[in-house]
């Protein structure tokens, strides 16, 4: 039972909550974070990240604190984070900017030299190794930040929206990678992909107006889809029918 959000409230402005006293325990194995634009799934997935922090309440991930500063290098290297953004480290290549991002969360710089190339080749991205991180495009830089949230080993990985702008053969990359990895990893992934969510995920979670809609199995949710039909189909239309787009 990775994170347990308790009673966070945060916004980014003073006064004008994004999650007001939410408390959410996140199941085990893959997560699906679902919502329409601004539902606060990147907000959400910040708290857990640590790279924000709840105005009141804390987030818990087996016994660590977010309200507490002690705990929060361990935190680090538990977690892999994909934010949203990927942005070049100017004057690093593709494989410096990965193990530097290794070597934040905790490893030792050969560790992190050596954990670099390991993460590039699960991203397919081994030949960018020595190209200047500026130089390459949107969709391989995504999965840049993919191999900087997998470089050290965490067990838990967050990733925001980590398909976006991938073309199919790189999707089908990240696909596989993610099923190769359920043994030891967890992942929470904020998604607007509806391909594969029923095979990928254990658990969906859908978020509006930054509020928890639905959690459960897969199973549940897509009991919430109105017609049969193939998986795909089905996650969308129970997304609509629980996001409140629909019914
Ligand atoms: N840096 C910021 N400063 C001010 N407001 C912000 C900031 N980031 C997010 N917000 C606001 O917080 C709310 C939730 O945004 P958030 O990015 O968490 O949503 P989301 O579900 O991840 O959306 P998307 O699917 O578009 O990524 C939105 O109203 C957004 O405008």
């Amino acid at each position: 039972m990775p994170f347990h959000f308790e009673h966070c409230s945060f916004g980014y402005r003073r006064g004008r909550p994004v999650l007001a006293d939410l408390s959410l325990r996140v199941g085990s194995g893959h997560v699906a974070l679902l919502g329409p634009n601004g539902a606060g799934k990147s907000t959400l997935m910040s708290l857990a990240a640590t790279t924000e922090r709840p105005w009141s309440g804390r987030v818990v991930l087996d016994g660590l604190g977010t309200d507490n500063r002690a705990d929060l290098r361990a935190w680090r290297r538990r977690v892999g984070w994909m934010p949203q953004n990927i942005t070049a480290v100017p004057g690093l290549t593709v494989r410096e900017q990965v193990a530097y991002a290794g070597w934040l969360k905790g490893l030792s710089r050969d560790s992190a030299w050596t954990a670099s190339l390991g993460a590039l080749s699960l991203v397919n991205l081994t030949e960018k190794a020595d190209v200047p991180s500026g130089e390459l495009s949107g969709g391989q830089m995504r999965r840049v930040g993919i191999a900087e949230a997998l470089v050290h080993d965490a067990d838990v990985v967050l990733m925001d929206e980590p398909t976006a702008g991938l073309d199919p053969v790189q999707y089908g990359v990240l696909r596989d990678l993610m099923a190769g990895l359920s043994d030891r990893v967890r992942f929470l992934i904020a998604t607007h992909d509806s391909r594969d969510l029923a095979d990928l995920y254990t658990t969906v979670i859908v978020m509006s107006g930054g509020e928890v809609r639905f959690h459960g199995d897969m199973a549940s949710f897509l009991d919430h889809a109105p017609g049969g039909g193939e998986p795909h189909r089905r996650a969308e239309d129970a997304y609509r029918v629980l996001s409140g787009a629909e019914g």
